[in-house]
Protein backbone atom coordinates (compact mmCIF):
# COMPACT_ATOMS: atom_id res chain seq x y z
CA UNK A 1 0.00 0.00 0.00
CA UNK A 2 1.73 3.02 -1.35
CA UNK A 3 2.16 5.97 1.70
CA UNK A 4 1.72 8.31 -1.22
CA UNK A 5 1.05 8.82 -4.88
CA UNK A 6 1.99 11.81 -7.01
CA UNK A 7 0.69 12.37 -10.71
CA UNK A 8 0.60 14.81 -13.56
CA UNK A 9 -1.08 17.57 -12.43
CA UNK A 10 -4.59 16.58 -13.22
CA UNK A 11 -7.80 18.59 -14.92
CA UNK A 12 -11.57 18.80 -14.57
CA UNK A 13 -13.08 18.37 -17.33
CA UNK A 14 -17.05 18.94 -15.99
CA UNK A 15 -17.50 21.83 -13.41
CA UNK A 16 -20.15 24.00 -12.19
CA UNK A 17 -18.64 27.36 -10.90
CA UNK A 18 -21.79 29.83 -10.88
CA UNK A 19 -21.40 33.14 -10.07
CA UNK A 20 -21.58 35.79 -8.14
CA UNK A 21 -21.14 34.74 -4.54
CA UNK A 22 -21.05 31.78 -4.92
CA UNK A 23 -18.61 32.06 -7.56
CA UNK A 24 -16.29 33.22 -5.23
CA UNK A 25 -17.23 30.51 -2.38
CA UNK A 26 -16.77 27.60 -5.33
CA UNK A 27 -13.95 28.21 -7.31
CA UNK A 28 -10.84 27.90 -5.06
CA UNK A 29 -11.79 24.09 -4.49
CA UNK A 30 -11.62 23.34 -8.03
CA UNK A 31 -8.22 25.93 -8.67
CA UNK A 32 -6.53 23.83 -5.91
CA UNK A 33 -6.92 20.45 -7.31
CA UNK A 34 -6.70 20.95 -11.29
CA UNK A 35 -4.93 22.95 -13.35
CA UNK A 36 -7.76 23.16 -15.92
CA UNK A 37 -11.85 22.66 -15.76
CA UNK A 38 -14.25 22.75 -18.33
CA UNK A 39 -16.54 25.53 -17.01
CA UNK A 40 -20.31 25.15 -17.25
CA UNK A 41 -22.35 27.93 -19.09
CA UNK A 42 -25.73 26.91 -17.33
CA UNK A 43 -25.85 29.63 -15.67
CA UNK A 44 -29.25 32.10 -15.37
CA UNK A 45 -29.41 33.58 -17.63
CA UNK A 46 -27.23 30.70 -19.74
CA UNK A 47 -23.89 31.94 -21.50
CA UNK A 48 -25.01 31.78 -24.98
CA UNK A 49 -22.55 33.49 -27.17
CA UNK A 50 -19.13 33.82 -27.36
CA UNK A 51 -19.07 37.77 -25.97
CA UNK A 52 -20.68 36.31 -22.80
CA UNK A 53 -18.34 33.41 -22.33
CA UNK A 54 -15.61 35.95 -22.43
CA UNK A 55 -17.55 38.45 -19.76
CA UNK A 56 -17.83 35.09 -17.41
CA UNK A 57 -14.24 33.79 -18.15
CA UNK A 58 -12.77 37.51 -16.47
CA UNK A 59 -15.46 37.30 -13.66
CA UNK A 60 -13.96 33.76 -12.70
CA UNK A 61 -10.13 34.97 -13.26
CA UNK A 62 -11.23 37.64 -10.75
CA UNK A 63 -12.33 35.43 -8.73
CA UNK A 64 -9.53 32.99 -8.37
CA UNK A 65 -7.61 32.97 -5.06
CA UNK A 66 -4.40 35.36 -5.41
CA UNK A 67 -1.63 33.48 -7.21
CA UNK A 68 -3.59 31.10 -9.07
CA UNK A 69 -2.87 29.90 -12.33
CA UNK A 70 -5.95 27.64 -12.74
CA UNK A 71 -7.25 28.23 -16.57
CA UNK A 72 -10.93 28.01 -17.32
CA UNK A 73 -11.80 26.81 -20.45
CA UNK A 74 -15.18 28.19 -21.58
CA UNK A 75 -18.46 25.98 -22.82
CA UNK A 76 -20.81 27.67 -24.71
CA UNK A 77 -24.62 26.81 -23.86
CA UNK A 78 -26.74 25.50 -27.32
CA UNK A 79 -30.01 27.08 -27.50
CA UNK A 80 -32.61 26.66 -30.92
CA UNK A 81 -30.98 29.70 -32.05
CA UNK A 82 -27.25 29.52 -31.61
CA UNK A 83 -25.32 31.62 -34.46
CA UNK A 84 -22.88 28.61 -35.92
CA UNK A 85 -20.56 31.87 -36.88
CA UNK A 86 -20.57 32.66 -33.18
CA UNK A 87 -19.43 29.75 -31.95
CA UNK A 88 -17.05 29.50 -34.90
CA UNK A 89 -15.64 32.67 -33.79
CA UNK A 90 -15.26 31.73 -30.42
CA UNK A 91 -13.31 28.64 -30.86
CA UNK A 92 -10.88 30.51 -33.60
CA UNK A 93 -9.84 32.98 -31.11
CA UNK A 94 -9.42 30.05 -28.03
CA UNK A 95 -12.63 31.79 -26.09
CA UNK A 96 -14.59 28.63 -26.40
CA UNK A 97 -13.16 25.48 -26.27
CA UNK A 98 -16.67 23.37 -26.90
CA UNK A 99 -20.36 23.86 -27.07
CA UNK A 100 -23.10 22.29 -24.18
CA UNK A 101 -26.44 20.93 -25.40
CA UNK A 102 -29.05 20.22 -22.65
CA UNK A 103 -32.13 19.03 -24.07
CA UNK A 104 -34.34 21.83 -22.69
CA UNK A 105 -35.83 21.16 -18.73
CA UNK A 106 -33.67 17.74 -18.32
CA UNK A 107 -31.16 19.93 -15.84
CA UNK A 108 -30.89 22.79 -13.05
CA UNK A 109 -31.05 25.69 -15.69
CA UNK A 110 -31.74 24.06 -18.84
CA UNK A 111 -35.25 26.05 -19.69
CA UNK A 112 -33.56 27.65 -21.93
CA UNK A 113 -32.29 24.61 -23.84
CA UNK A 114 -32.33 22.77 -26.97
CA UNK A 115 -35.72 21.69 -27.72
CA UNK A 116 -35.20 19.05 -30.63
CA UNK A 117 -31.85 18.26 -31.88
CA UNK A 118 -32.52 19.15 -34.93
CA UNK A 119 -32.83 22.56 -34.22
CA UNK A 120 -28.87 22.67 -33.61
CA UNK A 121 -28.17 20.29 -36.78
CA UNK A 122 -26.20 23.95 -38.74
CA UNK A 123 -24.46 23.86 -35.41
CA UNK A 124 -23.12 20.43 -35.27
CA UNK A 125 -22.39 20.50 -38.82
CA UNK A 126 -19.91 23.53 -38.33
CA UNK A 127 -18.28 21.71 -34.94
CA UNK A 128 -17.74 18.74 -36.89
CA UNK A 129 -15.82 20.56 -39.47
CA UNK A 130 -13.50 22.74 -37.56
CA UNK A 131 -13.52 20.12 -34.16
CA UNK A 132 -15.19 21.75 -32.05
CA UNK A 133 -16.18 19.35 -29.19
CA UNK A 134 -19.63 18.72 -28.65
CA UNK A 135 -21.07 18.20 -24.76
CA UNK A 136 -23.51 16.73 -24.11
CA UNK A 137 -25.92 15.86 -21.03
CA UNK A 138 -27.32 12.34 -22.23
CA UNK A 139 -31.11 12.57 -20.94
CA UNK A 140 -34.59 12.85 -22.90
CA UNK A 141 -36.95 14.87 -20.91
CA UNK A 142 -40.25 13.17 -22.17
CA UNK A 143 -42.41 12.56 -18.87
CA UNK A 144 -43.79 9.17 -20.09
CA UNK A 145 -39.59 7.68 -19.94
CA UNK A 146 -38.86 6.39 -16.49
CA UNK A 147 -36.52 9.29 -14.95
CA UNK A 148 -33.78 5.88 -14.63
CA UNK A 149 -34.29 5.11 -18.12
CA UNK A 150 -33.56 8.38 -19.54
CA UNK A 151 -29.86 8.42 -20.45
CA UNK A 152 -30.53 4.89 -22.15
CA UNK A 153 -33.10 6.13 -23.99
CA UNK A 154 -31.74 9.35 -25.22
CA UNK A 155 -28.82 7.04 -26.66
CA UNK A 156 -30.92 5.22 -28.79
CA UNK A 157 -33.04 8.14 -30.12
CA UNK A 158 -30.18 11.02 -30.11
CA UNK A 159 -26.84 9.99 -29.25
CA UNK A 160 -27.10 7.29 -31.98
CA UNK A 161 -28.43 9.08 -34.57
CA UNK A 162 -26.36 12.29 -34.29
CA UNK A 163 -22.95 10.64 -34.55
CA UNK A 164 -25.06 8.08 -37.61
CA UNK A 165 -25.55 12.27 -39.12
CA UNK A 166 -22.09 13.57 -37.93
CA UNK A 167 -19.97 10.34 -37.43
CA UNK A 168 -16.74 12.70 -37.07
CA UNK A 169 -18.05 15.01 -34.25
CA UNK A 170 -15.99 14.99 -31.45
CA UNK A 171 -18.19 14.15 -28.57
CA UNK A 172 -18.03 14.45 -25.03
CA UNK A 173 -21.33 12.31 -23.46
CA UNK A 174 -20.94 13.72 -19.69
CA UNK A 175 -21.42 12.39 -16.52
CA UNK A 176 -22.55 8.57 -17.47
CA UNK A 177 -24.74 6.79 -15.40
CA UNK A 178 -25.07 3.41 -17.04
CA UNK A 179 -23.53 0.44 -18.92
CA UNK A 180 -25.83 1.33 -21.65
CA UNK A 181 -23.41 4.56 -21.95
CA UNK A 182 -20.18 2.80 -20.98
CA UNK A 183 -20.80 0.07 -23.93
CA UNK A 184 -21.92 2.71 -26.37
CA UNK A 185 -18.80 4.79 -25.89
CA UNK A 186 -16.64 1.74 -26.13
CA UNK A 187 -17.83 0.73 -29.68
CA UNK A 188 -18.32 3.82 -30.92
CA UNK A 189 -15.00 5.53 -32.65
CA UNK A 190 -11.99 7.36 -30.76
CA UNK A 191 -14.14 10.75 -31.42
CA UNK A 192 -16.31 9.75 -28.46
CA UNK A 193 -14.94 9.87 -25.02
CA UNK A 194 -17.19 10.47 -21.61
CA UNK A 195 -16.78 12.03 -18.18
CA UNK A 196 -17.51 9.86 -14.99
CA UNK A 197 -18.12 11.75 -11.74
CA UNK A 198 -16.81 10.31 -8.33
CA UNK A 199 -20.53 10.21 -7.15
CA UNK A 200 -21.19 8.20 -9.46
CA UNK A 201 -18.80 5.74 -8.72
CA UNK A 202 -19.61 5.21 -5.51
CA UNK A 203 -22.99 5.20 -4.67
CA UNK A 204 -25.99 3.62 -6.61
CA UNK A 205 -29.71 4.86 -6.41
CA UNK A 206 -30.23 3.80 -2.66
CA UNK A 207 -28.10 6.02 -1.22
CA UNK A 208 -31.13 8.42 -2.31
CA UNK A 209 -33.24 6.53 0.04
CA UNK A 210 -31.07 5.43 2.96
CA UNK A 211 -32.87 5.76 6.48
CA UNK A 212 -34.91 8.23 4.53
CA UNK A 213 -34.86 11.17 1.67
CA UNK A 214 -31.25 12.20 1.02
CA UNK A 215 -30.86 15.49 -0.81
CA UNK A 216 -27.06 15.76 -0.91
CA UNK A 217 -27.35 12.46 -2.89
CA UNK A 218 -29.53 14.00 -5.43
CA UNK A 219 -28.14 14.55 -9.16
CA UNK A 220 -28.71 14.94 -12.53
CA UNK A 221 -28.72 11.75 -13.90
CA UNK A 222 -30.05 10.43 -11.21
CA UNK A 223 -27.53 7.61 -9.78
CA UNK A 224 -28.58 4.03 -10.99
CA UNK A 225 -28.85 0.39 -9.84
CA UNK A 226 -25.49 -1.33 -8.16
CA UNK A 227 -25.10 -3.10 -12.12
CA UNK A 228 -24.40 0.31 -13.70
CA UNK A 229 -21.90 1.74 -10.83
CA UNK A 230 -20.25 -1.40 -11.20
CA UNK A 231 -19.99 -0.93 -14.72
CA UNK A 232 -18.98 3.01 -14.33
CA UNK A 233 -16.20 1.56 -11.98
CA UNK A 234 -14.42 -0.79 -14.78
CA UNK A 235 -14.49 2.05 -17.48
CA UNK A 236 -12.66 4.57 -14.99
CA UNK A 237 -10.43 2.39 -14.04
CA UNK A 238 -9.95 -0.19 -17.19
CA UNK A 239 -7.54 1.69 -18.74
CA UNK A 240 -9.31 2.70 -22.12
CA UNK A 241 -8.02 6.49 -22.77
CA UNK A 242 -12.02 6.71 -23.69
CA UNK A 243 -13.30 7.78 -20.61
CA UNK A 244 -11.88 10.76 -18.21
CA UNK A 245 -12.50 12.95 -14.72
CA UNK A 246 -15.18 15.24 -14.83
CA UNK A 247 -16.21 15.84 -11.66
CA UNK A 248 -19.76 17.48 -12.16
CA UNK A 249 -19.23 19.61 -8.90
CA UNK A 250 -22.61 21.11 -8.23
CA UNK A 251 -23.13 23.64 -5.83
CA UNK A 252 -26.48 24.49 -4.33
CA UNK A 253 -26.52 26.04 -1.04
CA UNK A 254 -28.05 23.69 1.87
CA UNK A 255 -31.52 25.46 1.57
CA UNK A 256 -31.95 24.77 -1.90
CA UNK A 257 -31.35 21.06 -1.47
CA UNK A 258 -32.48 20.67 2.11
CA UNK A 259 -36.39 21.69 0.46
CA UNK A 260 -39.52 20.22 -0.74
CA UNK A 261 -38.19 20.42 -4.11
CA UNK A 262 -34.60 20.32 -3.63
CA UNK A 263 -32.31 21.25 -6.59
CA UNK A 264 -29.83 18.44 -8.37
CA UNK A 265 -26.36 18.63 -7.74
CA UNK A 266 -23.57 17.19 -5.77
CA UNK A 267 -20.79 19.45 -4.01
CA UNK A 268 -17.88 17.15 -4.68
CA UNK A 269 -14.90 19.67 -5.84
CA UNK A 270 -13.47 19.94 -2.05
CA UNK A 271 -12.44 16.43 -2.04
CA UNK A 272 -12.84 15.23 -5.83
CA UNK A 273 -9.28 13.75 -6.31
CA UNK A 274 -9.25 12.31 -2.64
CA UNK A 275 -12.61 10.16 -3.81
CA UNK A 276 -11.27 9.05 -7.48
CA UNK A 277 -8.23 7.73 -5.66
CA UNK A 278 -10.24 5.85 -3.04
CA UNK A 279 -12.26 4.33 -5.75
CA UNK A 280 -9.40 3.41 -7.85
CA UNK A 281 -7.43 2.19 -5.29
CA UNK A 282 -10.86 -0.24 -4.00
CA UNK A 283 -10.44 -1.58 -7.55
CA UNK A 284 -6.74 -2.23 -7.58
CA UNK A 285 -6.14 0.35 -10.16
CA UNK A 286 -3.92 3.12 -8.59
CA UNK A 287 -1.32 3.19 -11.20
CA UNK A 288 -3.91 4.39 -13.62
CA UNK A 289 -5.32 7.15 -11.82
CA UNK A 290 -3.31 9.25 -13.63
CA UNK A 291 -4.06 8.62 -17.09
CA UNK A 292 -8.20 8.99 -15.93
CA UNK A 293 -6.98 12.47 -14.34
CA UNK A 294 -4.31 13.71 -16.14
CA UNK A 295 -3.67 12.50 -19.52
CA UNK A 296 -6.74 10.87 -21.34
CA UNK A 297 -9.19 14.53 -21.33
CA UNK A 298 -6.48 16.57 -22.67
CA UNK A 299 -5.55 13.63 -25.52
CA UNK A 300 -9.19 13.85 -26.08
CA UNK A 301 -9.65 17.72 -26.36
CA UNK A 302 -6.38 17.96 -28.60
CA UNK A 303 -4.84 20.12 -25.49
CA UNK A 304 -1.26 19.82 -23.85
CA UNK A 305 -1.22 17.93 -20.67
CA UNK A 306 -0.39 19.57 -17.87
CA UNK A 307 3.94 20.00 -16.94
CA UNK A 308 3.35 20.26 -12.84
CA UNK A 309 2.80 16.82 -10.43
CA UNK A 310 0.62 16.91 -7.28
CA UNK A 311 1.07 14.97 -4.12
CA UNK A 312 -1.90 12.37 -2.65
CA UNK A 313 -0.65 11.14 0.93
CA UNK A 314 -2.52 8.36 2.24
CA UNK A 315 -3.80 9.99 5.81
CA UNK A 316 -7.43 10.30 7.48
CA UNK A 317 -8.99 13.28 5.91
CA UNK A 318 -12.04 14.71 8.05
CA UNK A 319 -14.59 15.86 5.51
CA UNK A 320 -16.56 18.79 6.90
CA UNK A 321 -20.56 18.96 7.08
CA UNK A 322 -20.70 22.01 6.06
CA UNK A 323 -18.29 24.51 3.74
CA UNK A 324 -19.54 28.09 5.34
CA UNK A 325 -19.51 30.90 2.39
CA UNK A 326 -20.77 34.04 1.90
CA UNK A 327 -22.79 32.68 -0.93
CA UNK A 328 -24.72 30.50 1.46
CA UNK A 329 -23.25 27.76 3.12
CA UNK A 330 -22.71 24.08 1.19
CA UNK A 331 -22.89 20.43 2.00
CA UNK A 332 -19.88 18.99 0.01
CA UNK A 333 -19.81 15.49 -1.03
CA UNK A 334 -19.23 12.79 1.60
CA UNK A 335 -19.71 15.32 4.43
CA UNK A 336 -18.87 14.24 7.78
CA UNK A 337 -17.02 10.77 6.58
CA UNK A 338 -13.08 10.32 7.06
CA UNK A 339 -11.41 9.77 3.64
CA UNK A 340 -8.19 7.79 3.55
CA UNK A 341 -6.33 9.89 0.85
CA UNK A 342 -5.37 13.51 1.44
CA UNK A 343 -4.54 15.59 -1.36
CA UNK A 344 -0.76 17.54 -0.62
CA UNK A 345 -1.46 19.77 -3.25
CA UNK A 346 1.92 20.47 -5.35
CA UNK A 347 4.62 17.82 -5.50
N1 LIG B 1 -25.62 17.52 -12.24
C1 LIG B 1 -26.58 18.13 -11.61
O1 LIG B 1 -27.36 17.47 -10.91
N2 LIG B 1 -26.76 19.47 -11.67
C2 LIG B 1 -26.05 20.39 -12.50
C3 LIG B 1 -26.49 20.36 -13.92
C4 LIG B 1 -26.04 19.16 -14.70
O2 LIG B 1 -24.85 18.88 -14.86
O3 LIG B 1 -26.90 18.43 -15.21
C5 LIG B 1 -26.24 21.79 -11.91
O4 LIG B 1 -25.91 22.77 -12.59
O5 LIG B 1 -26.67 21.91 -10.75
ZN1 LIG C 1 -25.72 17.61 -16.78
ZN1 LIG D 1 -23.00 19.26 -14.78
Amino acid sequence: MPAQLVIRRPDDWHVHLRDGAMLADVVGHTARQFARAIVMPNLAPPVTTTAGAAAYRDRIMAALPKGSDFGPLMALYLTDGTDPADLEQGFALGILTAAKLYPAHATTNSAHGVTDVRNIYPVLDRMQEIGMPFLVHGEVTDGEIDIFDREAVFIERVLGPVLKDFPALKVVFEHITTREAVQFVESAGPNVGATITPHHLMINRNALFAGGIRPHAYCLPVAKREVHRLALRAAATGGSAKFFLGTDTAPHQVAAKESACGCAGIFCAPHALESYATVFEEEGALDRLEAFASENGPRFYGLPLNEGRVRLERAECLVPERIAADGGAVVPWLAGETLRWHFAGAA
